[in-house]
């Protein structure tokens, strides 16, 4: 039995906008209550052999055993995956296009666990030289990432494009779907890269020289190049000068022509190209800051080649204004295929603080990009602004990704330190959509922990906010433009809110722009979310999305024929069986229905 409410469709039907809203107040839709016909579709099977026991990503899962990547925080956590499960992960084939695509772990998960209890939080880790092999790639995902990120401050662009290519090779022939999304360097202050070493040591009482000059050969002992030619004018005597937001300090004792002077007062480890800052009299100095482009020349040509390379998303870094992000929308609209990267604005300045709510409108998402916002602000401050970014996305309908320190220490441990699990919790707990790994996947010992750190905690944390009921009470604000917006908006608040009410399985929603799927992840529904979309950059791009379990279906305006398709495909698959409760909503029809699975 299935019972729906079909609202009639303005947006098929543009000439009925202009009408007044009355005309669409009164009921439009009709409830209807009709046996679900069962009609049979037929499909080629995607699936492996089903023998070997599937990765069980809830902590406190019964069916968990020992693991060889086994981690940490519960005496039954299971690890990324188990040699064998990695065997059915590499027999598993995809693409009819009559059928269904969703990632080989994701189902694995669902099957293994039943909807409630996947993930809910997405996970990205940044790949460098720990991670940039295929096998290391496909452990990563396999332990759950669902976004890849190239950090273009490093490596060479054949060293991304060969990321760019395993990530594209493990999508195509595995099963995954795994994201892409490039960062861009930016052009802030930072230091040039230590002539090859990985390291140098700063002792305190030293005196460094820090110039603009790039040196011929060697770097010269206690020297560090600095990126932005204003920097000998710019910086005073006295002035204090941070590396990576205070990692390493400095105090500016003498400028002589390009040179700068400077006495170490906290020692520590330069890394290379980190980033630098100054400080005088307690506030950060940014006014030929303020003057750099957001986005570089250099920038320009790695956005090209991320165009070229068909990434899916491009964080901005150091955005100031929404300006900037207009600029680059409009120049990947005329270069790409309109709407295929989302732009993700990285809010890590003053000035995207100060400009949050129209650079956050402007953008497909924002970055909470600690690392950075730790240096321009006092620390004490960053929590409340990662609180308040992650509340203003949620807001106005765009993912938020918390990034960077969050198992700092796990780049050289095994296990990370309580501080860091509650960091990563109260991150899951503010139910922001993506949480990312930087140096711990980059370069770090235990890529694959980390990871499987961030898993579980999620996971965990998602479970407990369930149990104690903590369904939102926090009205969201109405954000549809026009009235077919505010038609998708009210259904899938609805939607979302019937299915906390009745408790069911699952919320399927077919979408083709993706929009009505983050609709309903914004209102962050206890059962997850199946999107379903009809192609697979959509899909890709869907991964980033709280609670979105992302599908490629091709499907039709025909709800019924959907849903018949739909369950079919999935039941013979394993991954619901009858009875399960769904409600569907569909952004062709803007239709709502609850049934049970016939
Ligand atoms: N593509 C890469 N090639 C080499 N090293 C990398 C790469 N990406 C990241 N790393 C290493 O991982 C560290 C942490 O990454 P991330 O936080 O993204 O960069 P950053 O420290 O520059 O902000 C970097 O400092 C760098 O040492
Ligand atoms: C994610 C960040 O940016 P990047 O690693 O590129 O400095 C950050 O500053 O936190
Ligand atoms: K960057
Ligand atoms: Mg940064």
């Amino acid at each position: 039995m299935s019972q729906s409410i079909q609202f009639s469709t303005p947006s098929r039907t543009p000439h009925l906008l202009n009408l007044p809203h009355s005309q669409f107040n009164r009921p439009l839709s009709s409830i209807s209550f009709r046996r679900f016909p069962l009609t049979t579709i037929k499909y080629t099977s995607i699936r492996a052999s089903s023998s070997s026991p599937s990765p069980s990503p809830d902590l406190d899962s019964s069916s968990s055993s020992s693991s060889s990547s086994q981690v940490l925080l519960s005496p039954n956590g299971t690890g990324a995956v188990k040699s064998d499960e990695r065997s059915v992960v590499a027999t598993a084939v995809t693409t009819d296009t009559a059928g269904i695509e969703v990632d080989t772990v994701t189902e694995a998960e669902l099957k293994e666990n039943g909807f409630r209890s996947t993930r809910r939080t997405k996970l990205i880790c940044t790949i460098g030289p720990a991670t940039c092999g295929f096998d290391q790639l496909e452990a990563l995902a396999v332990g759950g990432m669902n976004v890849a990120r190239l950090n273009m401050c490093h490596g060479t662009r054949d060293w991304h494009r060969g990321v760019i290519r395993s990530v594209r090779r493990l999508n195509e022939e595995k099963g995954f779907a795994v994201a892409i999304m490039m960062d861009t360097e930016g052009s802030e202050i930072h230091m040039g890269d230590l002539g090859g070493e990985s390291s140098a040591k700063a002792e305190d009482g030293e005196i460094w020289t820090f110039t603009v000059r790039a040196f011929d050969s060697s770097r010269p002992e206690r020297t560090i190049s600095v990126s932005y030619d204003g920097f000998a004018e710019d910086v005073r005597v006295g002035d204090e000068l941070l590396v990576d937001g205070g990692m390493v300090r400095f105090e500016v004792i003498e400028k002589i022509g390009p040179d700068v002077k400077c006495l170490c007062t906290d020692p520590g480890l330069l890394l290379p190209r980190a980033n630098l800052t100054f400080w005088r009299d307690g506030s950060l100095v940014r006014e030929r800051n303020a003057m750099l482009p957001t986005i570089s020349s250099k920038d320009w040509l790695d956005i090209d080649f991320g165009i070229a390379e068909g990434v899916d998303f491009i964080a901005v870094s150091f955005v100031k204004s929404a300006e900037v992000i207009n600029h680059l929308k409009s120049y990947l609209a005329a270069r790409s295929r309109g709407g295929e990267i989302g732009v993700i604005a990285k809010i890590e300045s003053i000035d995207s603080l100060t400009n949050l709510e129209e650079i956050i409108l402007a953008s497909d998402g924002a970055m909470v990009a600690r690392g950075d916002l730790g240096a321009q602000i006092p620390l004490e401050q960053v929590p409340a602004a990662q609180q308040r970014i992650v509340q203003v996305c949620r807001g106005l309908n765009k993912p938020v990704i918390v990034a960077s320190q969050l198992l700092e220490s796990m780049i050289e441990y095994p296990t990370p330190t309580r501080a860091e699990v509650a960091d990563v919790s109260e991150a899951v707990r503010q139910r922001s959509d993506a949480l990312m790994l930087s140096g711990e996947s980059a370069m770090g010992q235990f890529p694959d922990k980390a990871l499987t750190v961030l898993r579980t905690v999620s996971l965990r944390i998602e479970r407990w906010w369930r149990e104690e009921k903590r369904h939102e009470s926090v009205p969201l604000q109405a954000i549809g433009s026009t009235f077919s917006d505010k038609i998708s908006e009210e259904i899938c608040n609805s939607a979302a809110k019937m299915a906390n009410n009745l408790g069911v399985d699952a919320v399927f929603v077919y979408t083709t722009s993706g929009h009505m799927a983050s609709l309903v992840s914004r209102c962050r529904p206890d059962c997850p979310i199946f999107a379903f979309t009809t192609t697979t950059s959509v899909r890709r791009r869907l991964n980033l999305q709280w609670g979105l379990i992302p599908f490629r279906l091709s499907f039709s305006d025909d709800m019924e024929s959907n849903l018949n398709k739909t369950f079919s495909l999935l039941k013979s698959r394993g991954m619901i069986k009858s009875g399960d409760l769904v409600i569907a909503v569909s952004d062709m029809l803007q239709s709502i229905q609850v049934m049970n699975v016939p």
